[in-house]
């Protein structure tokens, strides 16, 4: 494998020219596409290589890259060249060299999934090491293009499904520990970037990846809408450290464990987290206990003397219980109809930053189209699976998850008008930013693309016409 140590800053909107590639024959674990170029930006997107495990031999990484395939250096040893698609063995303990060998053991904790999975402590392990080697030049490669997106982290466009794939799907961890930077937060808090970046680790993985929709890409999503609403006139010059700290550890944690159901599912198919929560916010009451033992694991907070810190952080998550959403909205309403909004009242702006919390997610139809469609796809992907689930079980099948009788463009068009639209008018009257008004428009607009994109390709060119 060729690996370059320096390279420059690449754009990653535009393919990079062959010829760059040819000279740099770059490949990294998880490099950007952008670097393996290509014709299309669609072809961008496309990862040319990927990493897997045996279960058998877990001291053994292998790598899969596309195309042909030198080695220099230390490194993944029997290198694989000349094929169309390489498969290059590396030795995972040289990787981690000072780790020792697996333990014969460590197999038997897989029961404990919650604190020391195989997955966990690879991940972690991973992240907190100082690079050395081969691994450290591969980092630099996509580093650079990491580094390229953080610097516009503020935007609304900001390519969160570009970003995760640039970042080796550890977007979450990436993102959030960047923001804590931004914030000022982990200096003024006196955080220690270990705990930090090991509480966020565990966060990531304890999303369930497999879900298309409420996995940590969703989490990475919901946690950079935070950060450009708490950057909002209205927030960032009345918030305190404190709100603004919790604000984001409640966005990044908000859908912790989610299994890729709804509550309707869980309480008909009486799971113990069902009974646990008595049918009442389940789900984000799962998530807000997830997220407090993660806390807890990591030690991140605990030299904080923060009052109320897990009431506090529990009350942002379980106001994303979209089913409680007239409840919130009526009190958030009623005070801008008097205008006594006052945002040196703690308890307003605890509203209001539960307000910004529900906003955050589920701001995606006010993304711009090119995200919001890839968003509209992956909820009714989840939507439609469960409605698999419940055919297969002779369950009744839930609202809007029939692949027979709804569509993408049909669940979008009713969540749009009957719960993004009306939390997103009074945002809007609470925050008029040129923000509020993007937000908007996208929302108003990302319909008619939607109609556009279920129609046959004969209706829609006779409607061009
Ligand atoms: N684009 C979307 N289309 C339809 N429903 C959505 C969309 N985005 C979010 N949701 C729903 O909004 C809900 C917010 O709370 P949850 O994350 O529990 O589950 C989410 C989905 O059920």
């Amino acid at each position: 494998m060729e690996v370059c140590s320096q390279l420059p800053v690449l754009p990653l909107d535009r393919p990079v020219p062959q010829h760059v590639l040819r000279r740099r024959g770059a490949i990294s674990l998880g490099t950007s596409s952008a670097l393996f170029g290509g014709p299309s930006p669609r072809q961008l997107c496309k990862r040319r290589g990927g990493v897997s495990y045996n279960s058998a031999d877990q001291a053994v990484l292998y790598l899969h890259l596309l195309g042909d395939v030198k080695q220099r250096g230390p490194g993944p040893s029997e290198p694989v060249r000349g094929a169309p698609h390489s498969h290059v063995k590396v030795d995972y303990q040289r990787f981690h060299c000072h780790q020792g060998p697996v333990r014969p053991g460590a197999r038997g904790l897989k029961s404990h999934r919650r604190r020391l999975s195989f997955q966990r402590g690879l991940k972690s392990r991973h992240l907190r090491q100082r690079p050395s080697g081969p691994q450290h030049l591969l980092d630099q490669v996509y580093n650079c293009q990491v580094k390229c997106m953080l610097d516009k982290v503020d935007s609304w466009d900001f390519d969160i499904f570009m970003f995760d794939r640039a970042t080796n799907g550890n977007g979450l961890v990436t993102l959030t520990f960047h923001l804590f930077l931004q914030l000022g937060l982990t200096r003024l808090f006196r955080l220690d970037p270990i705990k930090l970046r090991s509480f966020l680790v565990m966060v990531q993985a304890d999303y369930h990846q497999r879900n298309p929709y409420h996995n940590s890409l969703h989490a990475t999503d919901v946690t950079q809408a935070m950060y450009c609403f708490l950057r909002q006139p209205k927030l960032a010059t009345t918030l305190s450290s404190c709100d603004m700290l919790l604000a984001l550890v409640a966005a990044v944690t908000h859908d912790l464990d989610h299994p890729g159901v709804n509550q309707g599912f869980l309480v008909r198919t009486g799971h113990h987290l069902a009974a646990l929560y008595k049918n009442s916010s389940v789900l984000e009451s799962h998530h807000w206990r997830c997220a407090v033992s993660l806390l807890r694991e990591s030690g991140l907070l605990d030299h904080l003397p923060i009052t109320d810190r897990s009431e506090r952080l529990g009350s942002l998550i379980l106001a994303t219980d979209i089913s409680q959403q007239n409840r919130y909205l009526a009190r958030f309403r009623e005070h801008l109809d008097r205008e006594d909004l006052s945002m040196a009242d703690p308890s307003h702006r605890h509203l209001v930053l539960q307000i910004t919390m529900k906003c955050a997610d589920i701001c995606n139809p006010c993304r711009v189209w090119r995200l919001s469609s890839q968003w509209s796809s992956r909820v009714t992907a989840e939507f439609f699976h469960q409605g698999d689930v419940e055919k297969k079980h002779g369950m009744a099948v839930s609202p809007l998850c029939d692949r027979l009788s709804d569509s993408t463009a049909h669940i979008q068009a009713g969540f749009i008008r009957h719960v993004v639209e009306p939390l997103f008018r009074e945002w809007c009257r609470f925050s008029c930013t040129s923000l509020s008004h993007r937000m908007l428009a996208h929302l108003y607009r990302n319909p008619y693309h939607l109609h556009r994109r279920d129609l046959p390709a004969s209706l829609d060119h006779s409607l061009q016409i």
